[in-house]
C-alpha cells in the first residue's frame, strides 16, 4: 500500500503549533508578530496566495498587513516600501509575491528586504546561511518538503535523493536541506543526460521541474518516497485541472509513499511562511 503524504493535514498541524507557539510569545513580549506581505500586479494566482498568506496570519495570530501596488510601479516605488517595513519595528516578516512583473528586477528586490525580516529564506545572507547548515530563514516549500518526508522518514540519513530542478526558490534550497539531514544528494536539470536512469537509482525524488506530469513510473525505482513540488494548470476533457510535475496515477503504484496535487507541497508552504514569521519575529525580539 502507497501512503499518500496529506498536506493538508500535516500542514494543519505546523498551523496548530504555531499558533500556541505565537499565543505564547504575546504573553512573553506584549505584541503579536508582524507580517507584510506585498503583491505587485494582479496576476489571479498571486491573489488567490496571498489571500490565503493573510487568512492562515488571521488564524496563528500573526497580525497582517497587505501592499497591494499596481503592475505599473516602478523599480523604486517598491524599493522605498520596502525601506519602510525595513524600518518599521512592528514588521517582523516582509514578503514579497512572485513572480514580479517583468520591468521589475527580482534581485534587487529581494536584496533590499533586511534579512532578518526575510521570512521566504531568499536575501543572499539566508541563502548562504543556509548553504553553511547555519539558516534560521529557510524558503517554505522546501522546509514544507523536509517536514512531510519527516513522516516516512524519520532518518534519512544515508538516503540517495534526487531533486529535478535547480531554481533558487526550491531546487537549490531543498538540495542543501537534504545533504544537511545526510542524504546522498543530486541535482538533475534541463541539461542533464540520462534523468531517467539517474532518478530511478533514487530512494527519494523531489520533482520541481514546472512541467506537468513529466516523471513517470519508469523514473522511480519500486518503494521510493516521491514528493511533487509542481503545481501546473492543464486542461483534460474540456476541464481545469491542476497536475504535478509527477504522473500521479502512473507513480503511485511504484511509490512506497507520494505527496498529491492539489493537496501535498503547496498547503505547507504556506503553514512553513507562518512558522517563519515567528521566527523572525522571535529573532529579532531576543536580539534587537
Ligand atoms: N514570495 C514567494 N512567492 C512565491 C512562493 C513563495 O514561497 N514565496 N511560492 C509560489 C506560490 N505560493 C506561495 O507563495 C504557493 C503556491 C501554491 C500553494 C497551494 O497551496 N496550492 C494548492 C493549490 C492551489 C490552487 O487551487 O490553485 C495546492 O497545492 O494544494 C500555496 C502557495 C510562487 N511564488
Ligand atoms: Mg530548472
Amino acid at each position: 500500500m502507497t501512503v499518500l503524504i496529506n498536506g493538508k493535514l500535516i500542514s494543519q498541524q505546523v498551523i496548530d503549533e504555531t499558533a500556541k507557539e505565537v499565543s505564547t510569545f504575546v504573553e512573553d513580549f506584549g505584541l503579536a508578530p508582524g507580517l507584510a506581505v506585498v503583491l505587485v500586479g494582479e496576476d489571479p494566482a498571486s491573489q488567490v496566495y496571498v489571500r490565503n498568506k493573510v487568512k492562515r496570519a488571521e488564524e496563528v495570530g500573526i497580525r497582517s498587513l497587505e501592499y497591494k501596488l499596481p503592475a505599473t510601479s516602478s523599480q523604486e516605488a517598491l524599493d522605498d516600501l520596502i525601506q519602510t517595513l525595513n524600518a518599521d519595528s512592528t514588521v517582523h516578516g516582509i514578503l514579497v509575491q512572485l513572480p514580479l512583473p517583468d520591468h521589475l528586477n527580482e534581485e534587487a528586490v529581494l536584496l533590499a528586504i533586511d534579512p532578518a525580516k526575510d521570512v521566504d529564506g531568499f536575501h543572499p545572507l539566508n541563502v548562504g546561511a543556509l548553504a553553511c547548515g547555519d539558516a534560521s530563514l529557510v524558503p517554505c516549500t522546501p522546509m514544507g518538503c523536509m517536514i512531510m518526508l519527516a513522516h516516512v522518514h524519520p532518518d534519512l540519513s544515508g538516503k540517495q535523493a534526487v531533486v529535478i530542478g535547480r531554481s533558487n526558490i526550491v531546487g537549490k534550497p531543498m538540495a542543501a536541506l537534504l545533504l544537511q539531514a545526510n542524504c546522498t544528494v543530486t541535482v538533475v536539470h534541463s541539461r542533464t543526460k540520462n534523468i531517467e536512469s539517474i532518478c530511478s537509482q533514487a530512494d527519494i525524488v523531489v520533482a520541481a521541474i514546472g512541467r506537468p506530469e513529466m516523471v513517470k513510473a519508469s523514473w522511480i525505482k519500486p518503494g521510493a518516497t516521491v514528493i511533487d513540488v509542481g503545481i501546473n494548470a492543464i486542461e483534460r476533457d474540456g476541464k481545469r485541472k491542476l497536475v504535478g510535475d509527477v504522473d500521479f496515477a502512473d507513480v503511485e503504484p511504484v511509490a512506497s509513499a507520494i505527496t498529491p496535487v492539489p493537496g501535498g507541497v503547496g498547503p505547507m508552504t504556506i503553514a512553513c511562511l507562518m512558522k517563519n514569521t515567528l521566527q523572525a519575529a522571535k529573532n529579532q525580539v531576543l536580539k534587537p
